[in-house]
């Protein structure tokens, strides 16, 4: 097979998004950025970038630097099914766990990803297949404490159940981090991931592939698919594909800086929510940066004249790109990992920002500590309680009266700024709870304005980056919920409803640190809770 058709890499723009490639890709173009980048030159971001990334670009190498886990994977695979073992768990977050889902999706494997630390959700999966289970726990740093806490329930609950934890659980981690050492010290299978690859990058090292392979994708195939789009994307050509999308991406002027994610066609299941990550952890600092918004397969209306579009096309989609903004984007799945962190490499060199950090996610973490090490009891009284909603609110004092959940959500709208957007983020469980997801609809016909669904505490390791580090125009929404019942962390004083607890309120209070507006409602009763905040959504939307 040809190179061109293992990767399928299109690039096609119309309107705002063409003159961005045409203005931009020479420049790109005349400064060898693409084979420097394949290069991994670390000069490409300037000086300030660059203790980051010299150490954060094997990530173009990898279609040949992760050939030898192929035959690591398909050992330990055939291992496991052997003895009856064909349920793949993975703990994991953002960039350890993003990638995976789509790949397994898009695979047609079935694998259960376990990126929270919402009691319900996590309950749910320890209660599934235990006896024929293996857990992925993937952690680049060893040391995120969502996936060190689902480690630990899935150790106990291995135990109680007679099990051998050293034979269920398989860590990706990097070399030396503190669950490489604690786990080596378990006896547990370790499979170390290359430490020169950031977790938004990973896709195609350790972190990707071995869940997925055990789960039975073909990652083999996406290493070769990465392996035809590598000299595509090296090439200093101004028909370059990952010049073209950075261009699209970060060079429209005025800067197009929300970009809607369309699925119009792709093959690659959610891969969208792949890609939210990589742009808004990459480039939402500094004030600046691009808001991923994930749509499904259709815009809620028309076209803002701060959005670009970029419709993710299946690899033989011959049509044309409407709009006055709008690119497609089409690749085998391997191909476009690599095409999209080529183009966000551009895109950051481009706005001026450096793609390889994430310096606001800190910041959370550290507030939900100290949240935890204060207790549970250290919630702030609610503003006020509608039925089955306590009201909060965190930031600049908005609610201006208001006393019923339907006017706190006015209220809130009403604090949008002309350029801004609505982030609505549920700290929910977020497979029991996935069509709450669909608030997203009305609230952007609402608005007219770009308006985000995050499920929390995954979106944190995704734009939670840009909700604190982007341009200041966001206004938030965040729905907590009472979990049907509270579930221990072995080892831990506290309570994975109070870790969540903890992470929601401390990323309030960041938000509010910042200036931003949160409305921030509590469901003391799950289903009565849902309802009604359903119900007030209608009422607010006229939907
Ligand atoms: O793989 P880990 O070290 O556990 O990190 C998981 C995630 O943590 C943080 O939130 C980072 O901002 C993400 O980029 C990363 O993917």
């Amino acid at each position: 097979m040809s190179e061109e058709s293992q990767a399928e890499l299109t690039v096609s723009a119309v309107g705002s998004a063409a003159d961005a490639i045409a203005t931009n890709v020479p420049g790109l173009v005349s400064d060898k950025f693409a084979s420097k980048l394949f290069a991994q030159d670390p000069t490409l971001w300037g000086p300030a970038a660059e203790d980051e990334s010299s150490k954060r670009l094997s990530w173009v190498g990898l279609a040949s630097s992760s050939r030898p886990l192929l035959d690591e994977i398909a050992s330990l695979r055939s291992k496991l099914t052997d003895k009856g073992v064909d349920h793949v768990v993975l703990c994991g977050m953002g960039g350890s766990s993003l990638a995976p889902e789509v790949i397994c999706a898009t695979a047609g494997v079935p694998i259960t990803v376990l990126d929270s630390s919402q009691p319900d959700m996590v309950r749910a999966a320890l209660d599934d297949r235990l006896e024929q289970t293996v857990v992925v726990v993937s952690s680049k740093s060893g040391s995120t404490v969502e996936t060190d806490s689902q480690r630990r329930a899935y150790e106990a609950a291995f135990k109680d159940a007679g099990i051998d934890p050293a034979e269920r659980i398989v860590v990706v981690t990097d070399p030396g981090s503190p669950l490489d050492k604690e786990s080596r010290g378990a006896g547990y299978t370790v499979i170390n991931a290359d430490p020169a690859v950031g977790g938004r990058y990973s896709a195609l090292t350790a972190f990707g592939l071995v869940p997925s392979g055990l789960a039975g994708a073909d990652v083999g195939q996406l290493l070769d698919e990465a392996a035809a789009a590598t000299p595509i994307l090296a090439a200093d050509d101004e028909g370059n594909p990952g010049l073209q999308l950075g261009a699209a991406l970060g060079g429209t002027k005025p800067l197009r800086d929300k970009v809607v994610l369309i699925d119009a066609g792709t093959k690659a299941v959610g891969f969208g929510d792949w890609a939210e990550q990589l742009i808004a952890e990459s480039t939402g600092k500094d004030g600046k940066g691009l808001l991923p918004v994930v749509v499904g397969d259709s815009p809620t209306g028309d076209q803002l004249d701060d959005e670009l579009w970029v419709r993710l096309v299946a690899t033989d989609d011959d049509s044309q790109p409407q709009g006055i903004a709008t690119v497609d984007v089409g690749g085998t799945l391997g191909a476009a990992f690599l095409l999209w962190e080529a183009a966000v490499a551009a895109a950051g060199r481009l706005i001026g920002i450096n793609p390889f950090d994430q310096p606001d996610v800190e910041s959370a973490k550290a507030a939900a500590r100290e949240l935890l090490g204060k207790g549970t009891g250290s919630a702030d009284a609610p503003a006020f309680t509608d039925g089955a909603v306590e009201v909060r609110t965190a930031g600049p004092d908005f609610l201006d009266g208001a006393s019923t959940v339907p006017e706190a959500l006015k209220a809130l709208l009403a604090q949008l700024p002309a350029s801004g957007y609505l982030a609505v983020m549920a700290y929910v469980d977020r497979i029991a709870d996935q069509s709450l997801a669909d608030v997203r609809i009305p609230l952007a016909r609402k608005l007219n304005r770009p308006v985000t669904f995050g499920f929390g505490p995954r979106f944190l390791h995704s734009t939670g980056q840009y909700h604190k580090g982007g341009p200041a125009d966001g206004i938030y929404l965040q729905i907590t919920t009472a979990p049907a019942e509270d579930l221990s962390i072995p080892g831990r004083e506290f309570t994975f409803g109070d870790f969540i607890a903890s992470q929601a309120g401390g990323d309030a209070k960041v938000l509010a640190d910042h200036g931003r507006p949160v409305l921030r409602l509590h469901l003391t009763d799950h289903d009565a809770g849902i309802a009604q905040l359903q119900q007030a959504i209608a009422e607010v939307t006229g939907s």
